[in-house]
């Protein structure tokens, strides 16, 4: 990492406003750490830092970019070139990616491919057995789409890669979905190209979801307006909470990404960064993560065709909030549902405004809606209470020393051993400790039953808030 850092200083990135030391672009802002319960490696607060503050700099010089890849190398521009019209901006990425890791030592980017993850998460490196845990139809097919388009990507590109000579290693599906997770999970926007950038130290950020600061908002706006009066970088930073930054920062006239603290932090606090507005499944798919607490979680359940079609609320406005309140648009869609046609049209202003229409439709709204999550948390094959335990057992088999013992006293030697029968592994064979390919697996199927058990919570919870909406509505 020492390496990493002083290369980056070289190329003019820097956590502050001046010139960065030569052995080190961080440590007056900034410090790298370790942050095992909330994304791993991340940045520290290296001093407190005032919200608006830029934390850093990259500039342009030490962004990967496909057209950085091509302008260094006239072989890979000729050959991506030929292939251009065929191939999308993020394959072509792709491609540049593995060119450079190809390299090895002697690419330009060595310092920085060598510290990145060397597997990933997303939903895509999921294996059907990991997809099937996920239980619940959409996000099984989120997942299966995934696969079968990163596949089909990867068959696209397989030419161009051969043309640049790529070794066997660097042709394997394994790999291109190695860098495409790493586009995916890494990549900043810009501009000039929809592929994004790979930025890096500034894709060190880890993430928070964008609104969960906005209590903060207010009381910081003082400060940030005096932070900004003090600092030239801050004139573009639009600080009112209507036109906040979803990214925390952005490619800027100065030639450079850069990036800004979103609140106070504290020295030794994680700073942290809202790469977007993503509900778990898509943190999952884009990112490979979850949050216990999403503000931005969206739960759907399967609705009748009829109530989709019936409004002009789009499909994916009709969810569960993760605490159980149906969304203003679903609301609004079982209203209208519940009442008869003939008289839909006199109500529609009504219905398009929130207000309830009557007690009997209000309560034949909370019946139905009640019954559609009961209905569904019944399919479903385990309880989320059941996928809870789960959970726990997963991850302690995966800092387990003896996991044989751990299996022995757990109620899921079924699972495990259906697990072991996907992955062809002999429970007799095997080791005291997992092999690592059975980590980074049970790994994935923790991430797949976290998910649908935060679903089923989100269900249960609209269950019990519709049985009290209905008690509180027949006493009127
Ligand atoms: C841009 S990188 C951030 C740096 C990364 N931790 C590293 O070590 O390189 C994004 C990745 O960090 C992890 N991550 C970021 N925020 C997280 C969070 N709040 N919880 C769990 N993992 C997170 C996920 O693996 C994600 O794909």
């Amino acid at each position: 990492m020492e390496a990493l850092l002083r290369w980056a200083a070289e190329l003019g990135v820097s956590d502050s406003l001046s010139a960065p030391a030569s052995s080190s672009c961080l440590g007056r802002s900034l410090v790298v750490a370790d942050f095992p319960d909330a994304g791993g490696r991340g940045f520290a607060a290296a001093r407190d830092l005032r919200r608006g503050e830029l934390v850093l700099r990259v500039p342009r010089a030490a962004l990967l970019t496909s057209d950085r890849v091509m302008a260094d190398d006239p072989r890979i521009a000729s050959c991506v070139d030929a292939h251009r019209p065929r191939l999308s901006s993020i394959q072509r990425l792709i491609v540049c990616l593995l060119a450079e890791v190809g390299k090895g030592k002697s690419s330009g980017w060595y310092l920085y491919l060598s510290q990145l993850p060397t597997y990933y998460t997303i939903l895509a490196t999921f294996n059907d057995f990991e997809i099937e845990a996920l239980q619940v139809d959409d996000a099984i097919w989120v997942a299966q789409k995934a696969v079968s388009a990163i596949r089909s990507e990867w068959e696209e590109a397989a030419p161009l890669m051969r043309e640049l000579d790529f070794k066997p290693k660097l042709l394997m599906f394994k790999t291109w979905l190695w860098a495409f997770a790493t586009v995916s999970s890494r990549t900043l926007h810009v501009a000039w190209d929809d592929a994004g950038c790979l930025c890096p130290i500034g894709d060190l950020f880890n993430y928070a979801a964008p609104d969960d600061d906005t209590s903060s908002e207010e009381q910081d706006t003082e400060e940030a307006m005096k932070c900004q009066e003090r600092n030239v970088m801050l004139e573009e930073i639009k600080l009112d909470s209507s036109s906040e930054r979803m990214t925390d920062g952005g490619y800027e006239d100065s030639n450079a990404y850069c990036l800004y603290a979103r609140k106070r932090y504290r020295k030794g606090e994680q700073v942290l960064l809202g790469y977007g507005t993503y509900t778990n499944l898509e943190l999952l798919e884009h990112y490979g993560f979850l949050l216990d607490e999403n503000p931005n979680e969206k739960t759907y359940i399967q609705l009748d065709s009829e109530l989709c079609t019936m409004g002009t609320w789009p499909k994916d406005s009709l969810y569960i909030h993760p605490n159980g309140h149906p969304s203003f648009a679903l609301l609004c869609a079982l209203r209208l549902g519940a009442t008869p046609t003939n008289r839909q049209k006199s109500f529609s202003h009504k219905i398009y405004s929130g207000s309830m229409l009557s007690v009997e439709n209000e309560l034949e709204v909370m019946k139905r809606l009640g019954s559609k999550c009961v209905e569904t948390l019944q399919q479903l094959p385990t309880t989320a209470e059941l996928d809870g335990r789960l959970v726990h057992f997963l991850r302690n088999l995966q800092n387990s020393t003896n996991w044989r013992v751990d299996v022995e006293q757990s109620s899921f030697g079924q699972e495990f051993a259906a697990f072991l029968r996907f992955h062809s592994v002999d429970l007799d064979c095997t080791h005291n400790q997992l092999l690592v390919r059975l980590l980074r697996s049970l790994e994935r199927w923790e991430l797949a039953v976290r998910w649908r058990c935060s679903y089923k919570i989100a269900l249960t919870k609209c269950v019990l808030y519709c049985k009290r909406l209905i008690n509180e509505l027949s006493l009127q």
